[in-house]
């Protein structure tokens, strides 16, 4: 594609900043609209600073276009592309922007229109985009609320693949080298004891996006205070981590949000299996969720 018909190319000149969309997970992030006529008729975007510093280089960057541009699903955050600050080095990453942000914000101000059947038709949209994500053999390893958004009142998208690795052709699983701030309370045992990512691990971590998911992203009740609460909160970090893994090992497991359908319940437990080989597939998962709809929409009639 030449230059001016490149689709994925936004110019900076006709990017209008509009308004900070928050500094969560993803970075800075702002709402911006791409108005090429400059006429307010062209359309908002999510953009993301790609700034180099210590932690991620311009490399990175380049690897977190490179793993977006490839996916295609609708249950996947759209890439649109990048910008390229005039002469500066750093990029801007474009993405499609999802008017009702991300699921945390979502599910606490809709908490009251929210009902099981919309829940559950999320988490088989999300279970989807993550069977999309595996054929390509992408590992996530930041699967959690705060990384789902909302495009509409029927339909969420998986965001954010900073952290996403693609599995070597020849092994099963991704070990991480560099250290960094670790959603643990998001990890699987294997994923603190020996870093080592999988399918089966964004199993596990699907696990705990249902309990979000069902707990309405209480704060009251988010993974982190509830698995803080068994350890103690006086912990220094180092031994958290090791404090997690020994209970877990155990047998601890979160306890079922308030009002939370029974088999429902029993798909977290079936995810949070020690040995991740019993964990189920992303497919027989959402089989499961659509079969407890369909007795949900029976239970309805009936
Ligand atoms: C560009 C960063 C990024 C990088 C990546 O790899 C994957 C997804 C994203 C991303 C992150 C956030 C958003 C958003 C939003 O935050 N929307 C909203 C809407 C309404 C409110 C209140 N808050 C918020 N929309 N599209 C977004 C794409």
């Amino acid at each position: 594609l030449s230059p001016q018909h490149d689709q994925t190319l936004f110019e900076e000149r006709h990017l209008r900043y509009i308004s900070p969309l928050g500094k969560g997970n993803f970075g800075s992030v702002e709402l911006c609209r791409y108005d090429p006529l400059g006429d307010n008729t062209g359309e908002l975007v999510a953009v993301k600073k790609l700034q180099p510093n210590k932690q991620s280089t311009q490399e990175d960057f380049q690897k977190e276009v490179n793993t977006l541009s490839v996916l295609h699903c609708d249950y996947i955050v759209k890439y649109r592309g990048v910008c390229y600050s005039m002469g500066r080095l750093s990029m801007s990453l474009v993405m499609e922007y999802l008017p009702y942000g991300s699921l945390i914000g979502y599910l606490e101000s809709n908490r009251h229109n929210v009902n099981t059947r919309r829940m559950l038709l999320f988490a088989s949209q999300i279970c989807k985009g993550m069977e999309y994500l595996q054929t390509l053999r992408y590992v996530h390893r930041d699967l959690a609320a705060r990384n789902i958004l909302v495009a509409s009142e029927s339909l969420v998208k998986i965001a954010d693949f900073g952290l996403t690795k693609i599995i070597p052709f020849d092994k099963e699983y991704y070990r991480v080298t560099q250290p960094g701030e670790s959603p643990i309370f998001w990890y699987a045992p294997e994923c603190i004891n020996e870093s080592r990512f999988s399918h089966k691990s964004d199993i596990w971590s699907f696990g705990i996006v249902l309990h979000e998911l069902f707990s309405f992203c209480d704060m009251s009740c988010n993974p982190k205070r509830l698995c803080m609460q068994v350890i103690g909160h006086n912990m220094q970090s180092p031994s958290i981590s090791m404090h997690l893994a020994n209970i877990l090992k155990n047998g601890w497991r979160l306890s079922a949000p308030p009002h939370c359908p029974p088999k429902v319940y029993s798909l977290m437990k079936q995810c949070w299996a020690y040995n991740f080989e019993e964990r189920p597939s992303f497919t027989s998962l959402g089989n499961q969720i659509e079969a407890i709809m369909q007795d949900d929409r029976e239970n309805l009639k009936g």
